[in-house]
């Protein structure tokens, strides 16, 4: 029983009769209306709280049977209250729901969530402050602003949970489908069948992943599944890891489900560069700056050249298969597909051998960075684009950009579908391209790269290295809230009034509750990081406690108090408290 619980809950209790434990068990019934509010047994509560402490939202949603906050078991390591339904942009659902559909709810009741505030952290003065060398300010403290809502953001979109999708609830080991594709056009043109895309959880590991589902496939060649396996065992930073496929019937149909891992709030390099918000702007020309291209292809280079390696072939080199997860940051998606999708026959040395397979990627990568570097997204969609269209495309190019990425395309552009033992004009064999050879072409623009990811690591780990001791800090601060001002002990003067305990509670009073000469309370987080860096360090330095009476004063060192703490801590620890 809460001890809140004053006299009145205690007459209440005294006046239950023994009959009352004969009475039928009571059964809430949530949210559902109150028919008479006049009546004199029913319960109603004008501050929406009901009579358990839990507001009448939760209860409005217990009523469409679906609470997606308490249903859903969170991934593992994430606190369920941290669990936020999102705002979701509804045009993007597409399919799934109608704008003025709630979400949430099928009556439209108030809107109850807001979205996540980020900006809770007062953002650094535009004007320049003059510190002394050994001054910081508060930001100093902490990540960046930017830094820390893009992590936020992805967190949040990690998280979201769409529980009137009309999806199955489950698939195989995945739950809490949502919907991830910007495209309600489906178009069969990449793989043969239309394609969707979610994001689920995973009951085994709790992690989140990407489903992509092909609608209307049905596997007649057990073995064609087993290339998963191969895939599965790829590591590269450029390549969306692929980590099994299974087929099922769940949608009404049968569909085959590749398991990939997520990367919260990508975008497609079609998206970023020929969709209605393109991120460059096509008055400028060129419009994509070098530096991009040269990123894209180097990160793709690596990601063929592991995939290579491994005598498996990419054969997704399309501007809607290339997602962007962060900042120059590209994946091959959709990996494995074609491989299933087109039987196991494929590597076994016909038209379509291996060697072809490669070159076609080559050819493919290059007429992807062309259709970039020209902002012409023809180039990349049609299969079958003209030689001429290459040709003039290539000019544009070495006109708009270096000798060194005009070279670059025109290894990558030539010789379109040449393989093993062709024969060119000449009568000689025709040289075959291949990634090792290109990477050897590029590898001046390779370095450029590295040393440009590897400044951004360090710009990363300085900003890891900004909350390096807020995590001790926050630890001292949790022991000190187990220790002061405990509830159960608040009737025992003597608990916090002796010994090791009263000395923490003046060591509190001293950190947080100062006041200053008009007695106004002193609010600097300096004086408080420096307290506890000096506690958790436990340093000789003495510190003067005063009383709340102020008729006494105690002088102790840091290192008593943190030899205090650490006592106490224990004690409460102990199993029998
Ligand atoms: N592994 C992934 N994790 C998270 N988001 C992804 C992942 N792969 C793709 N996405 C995102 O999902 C969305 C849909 O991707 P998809 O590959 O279906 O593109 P699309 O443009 O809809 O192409 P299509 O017309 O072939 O379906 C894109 O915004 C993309 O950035």
């Amino acid at each position: 029983m809460p001890g809140s619980i004053g006299a009145g809950g205690a007459a209440a209790k005294s006046a239950l009769s023994v009959q009352s434990a004969d009475s039928a068990i009571f059964v809430p019934r949530m949210a559902t209306p109150v028919s008479d509010p006049n009546q004199s047994n029913s319960y109603t509560n004008p501050a929406g709280v009901d009579a358990y402490g839990q507001s009448s939202i939760m209860n409005s949603q217990f009523v469409h049977g679906y609470n997606p906050i308490a249903q859903i078991s969170p991934p593992v390591g994430v606190d369920p209250k941290s669990i936020q339904p999102p705002t979701y942009d509804y045009n993007s659902l597409g399919p799934y729901t109608q704008p003025s559909q709630d979400i949430y709810y099928q009556q439209a009741p108030p809107a109850h969530y807001q979205p996540l505030n980020y900006h809770l952290y007062a953002p650094l003065p535009p004007h320049k402050i003059n510190l002394l060398p050994y001054q910081r300010t508060v930001q100093g403290f902490f990540q960046s602003d930017n830094l820390r809502e893009e992590l936020q953001r992805k967190t949040e979109a990690a998280l979201q949970i769409l529980p009137t999708s009309g999806l199955p609830e489950t698939l195989d080991v995945y739950y809490s489908l949502v919907p991830l594709d910007t495209n309600t056009e489906k178009s069969s043109r990449i793989f043969g069948y239309n394609t969707w895309l979610y994001k689920a959880f995973s009951k085994s590991d709790g992690n989140t992943y990407a489903l992509r589902r092909l609608e209307g496939f049905k596997l007649t060649d057990e073995k064609a599944i087993a290339t998963v396996q191969q895939w599965r065992r790829l590591s590269n930073a450029n390549i969306v890891t692929l980590f099994e496929a299974f087929t099922t019937r769940a949608f009404g149909d049968n569909s085959i489900i590749f398991v990939y891992d997520y990367h919260p709030l990508s975008s497609t390099l079609f998206d970023t560069h020929f969709g209605p918000s393109a991120r460059y702007p096509i008055s400028r020309s060129p419009a994509v700056p070098e530096q991009v291209l040269w990123s894209y292809l180097v990160q793709l280079s690596s990601a063929l050249k592991t995939i290579h390696s491994a005598n498996l072939a990419a054969r997704v080199l399309d501007a809607s298969k290339v997602i962007l997860t962060s900042k120059m940051r590209v994946r091959l998606s959709a990996v494995g597909i074609m491989d299933v999708v087109s039987g196991n026959g494929d590597y076994n040395g016909g038209p379509e051998s291996m060697q072809a397979l490669h070159q076609d990627d080559l050819y493919n990568l290059g007429r992807l960075i062309l259709s970039i570097a020209c902002n012409n997204n023809a180039i990349s969609a049609n299969a079958n684009v003209p030689q001429q269209v290459i040709s003039k495309s290539l000019e544009y190019a070495g006109q708009s950009y270096s000798v060194g990425l005009k070279t670059a395309l025109v290894y990558l552009l030539g010789n379109k579908s040449i393989s093993a033992g062709s024969v060119g004009k000449d009568g000689l064999k025709e040289p075959l391209k291949n990634i090792d050879e290109f990477l050897r072409i590029i590898a001046p623009y390779v370095q450029q790269n590295l040393n440009s990811s590897l400044h951004y690591q360090d710009i990363l780990e300085s900003e890891l290295c900004k909350e390096l001791e807020n995590g001790r800090l926050v630890r001292l601060l949790c022991k000190f809230n187990f220790i002061n001002e405990r509830p159960e002990y608040d009737h025992d003067s003597a608990w916090s009034e002796t010994g090791d305990r009263y000395l923490l509670k003046l060591f509190r009073d001293y950190v947080f509750h100062q006041n200053d000469e008009n007695g106004h309370p002193v609010v600097d987080l300096g004086h408080v990081l420096r307290c506890l860096n000096k506690l958790d360090a436990g340093v000789d330095e003495k510190v003067m406690l005063v009383s709340r009476d102020e008729q006494s004063c105690l002088i102790v060192s840091y290192k008593e108090l943190k030899n205090c703490v650490d006592a106490v801590f224990r004690d409460l620890s102990r199993p029998n408290g």
